[in-house]
């Protein structure tokens, strides 16, 4: 062999070695910590309430791929990723005594009427073009958007082509996601799949392009002082007014994640929930009636004011079951660090350890739930056996957690009900809902949220 060749050679093993000893250090610091599960609601409670400090935090990554990558980004970037601490505190506390505020909710009712008008004015051409039979996911996701987008980014929205292509966007993200568990498994499947895997890290750069002008645009109109939001202070001025104290790394990244925070978890779970409750109504038409008979003796016309939506037991219910046994977010994640603390039969090692809540098997358990797979709305209602069990649980037992539990518990719960309540009121007000033809398909699809895999198809005429 010839010197020039033995060089070569040479140099391709150092490089090889290399390549391989990265890898090695890199699987090494990346390694995945022991997982435990937990679906017992003892167990659930004694850690989220009497352990609350040791399970305050999420894994650094909420995706099994981390979507913003480089040397600079060691922690959470949005509400949900970050770290328990200052950071946080001050994102979470900005949605919650702004956007999210109780007190905003009755001044919603404008934006809410709209979408509310939108959704049954195209439901309707739709079954007029049609025999009657309907997919109806796409138009309630296009209202539950449009309301959320109106709430994020206030007037800048209005155009409806710019909005169809912002919900495009963020769909394909949220499916994306859900798929993401491909790419995690190692370097190789981000080969083998590399066009998936190039269009998945594009995702990103398409929501910056869209959010980022749009800030931009916020930002001029408020300096020239032409913003007409009908008294609704939009999301995105919020987080262009925070401040974070000694946050040096409040940059676009961050900004860009909150607002697809935002948008995502708003919309992905009401609609989710809608869906899976109007499944439910069409296979069990007396609850459907029963249901209608108390929206239409509430009120006469237009949007069901938040006040008369509390007053609605029955709708409360039917929203708390369809969340009790599809609960959108299918399970919880913790990172805990605390050595020795007891997480039900199992303990917390040195090195901590990652655990999951299942929400939806903790709420069809058998020995808390009697049938627990049959939709019974009654248990929740006076003399049920679920009777005062809320959307949140409180701090003396968990039955149920559709919106979590803990420090991280969601912060929009009020707002989901909200949403989910006023839009499935008027669909159940303004058509009658019955199945188009073959058996309603209860099978979930694996995703991110847990959504009907064959999307609802119902035969759906106007009410009389
Ligand atoms: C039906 C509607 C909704 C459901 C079922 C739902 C469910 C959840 C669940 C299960 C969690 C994880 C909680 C935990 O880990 O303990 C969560 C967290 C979160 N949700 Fe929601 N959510 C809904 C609506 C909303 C809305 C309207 C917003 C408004 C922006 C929102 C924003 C968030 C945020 C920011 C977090 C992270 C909280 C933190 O880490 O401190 N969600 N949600």
């Amino acid at each position: 062999m010839e010197a020039a060749q033995l060089f070569t050679l040479g140099l391709a093993i150092i490089l090889f070695l290399a390549v391989f000893r990265r890898r090695i250090m890199h699987g090494r610091a990346m390694a995945k910590p022991a997982l435990i599960e937990i679906s017992d609601s003892a167990a659930a409670r004694t850690a989220m309430i009497d352990h609350a400090d040791a399970f305050s935090n999420r894994p650094l990554t909420l995706f099994p791929v981390a979507l913003v990558t480089g040397q600079r980004r060691r922690r959470g970037d949005s509400i949900s990723s970050a770290q328990y601490g200052p950071l946080w505190r001050a994102l979470r506390c900005n949605l919650t005594s702004e956007a999210l505020h109780p007190s905003r909710f009755d001044q919603l009712a404008p934006l809410q009427r709209e979408s509310i008008a939108a959704l049954v004015a195209s439901l309707s051409a739709t079954v007029a073009g049609s025999n009657g039979d309907v997919v109806v996911r796409d138009s309630v996701h296009a209202a539950v958007f449009g309301l959320v987008a109106r709430l994020c980014f206030g007037d800048l929205v209005g155009d409806a082509r710019q909005l169809l292509a912002m919900r495009r966007v963020m769909q394909e993200f949220v499916r994306a996601i859900g798929e993401a568990n491909v790419f995690a498994r190692s370097w190789l499947t981000k080969l083998v799949y590399w066009r998936r895997w190039r269009r998945f890290l594009g995702y990103r750069g398409q929501q910056a392009a869209f959010f980022l002008p749009l800030v931009s645009e916020r930002e001029r109109r408020r300096r020239s002082g032409c913003c007409n939001d009908g008294g609704i202070r939009p999301y995105v001025d919020t987080l262009i007014d925070l401040r974070v104290p000694d946050d040096d790394d409040n940059d676009k990244d961050d900004m860009v994640s909150l607002l697809s925070e935002f948008l995502g978890a708003s919309t992905e779970s009401a609609v989710s929930c809608i869906e899976w409750a109007l499944a439910h109504l069409v296979t069990q038409q007396e609850i459907q009636k029963k249901l209608r008979r108390e929206i239409t003796g509430a009120h006469g016309e237009g949007v069901v004011s938040e006040e008369r939506l509390r007053s609605l037991p029955y709708l409360h219910a039917v929203v708390l079951e369809s969340l009790r046994l599809h609960p959108p977010v299918p399970f919880l994640m913790r990172d805990v660090h605390t050595e020795g603390v007891a997480v039900g039969m199992d303990t917390v090692p040195v090195g901590g350890t990652r655990v999951h809540f299942l929400i939806r098997d903790m709420a069809r358990d058998r020995k808390d739930w009697t049938d627990p797979d049959e939709f019974q709305p009654e248990r929740f209602l006076a003399g049920g056996e679920a009777e005062g069990v809320g959307a949140v649980p409180g701090p003396k037992e968990i039955r149920m957690m559709p919106f979590g539990a803990g420090r991280r518990y969601c912060p929009g719960a009020g707002m989901g009900m909200m949403h989910v309540k006023c839009f499935l009121a008027a669909l159940v007000r303004e058509f009658e809902w019955a199945d188009g033809g073959g058996d309603v398909d209860f099978t979930e699809l694996d995703g991110f949220f847990k959504v009907m895999k064959t999307p609802l198809r119902a035969h759906v005429k106007r009410s009389t």
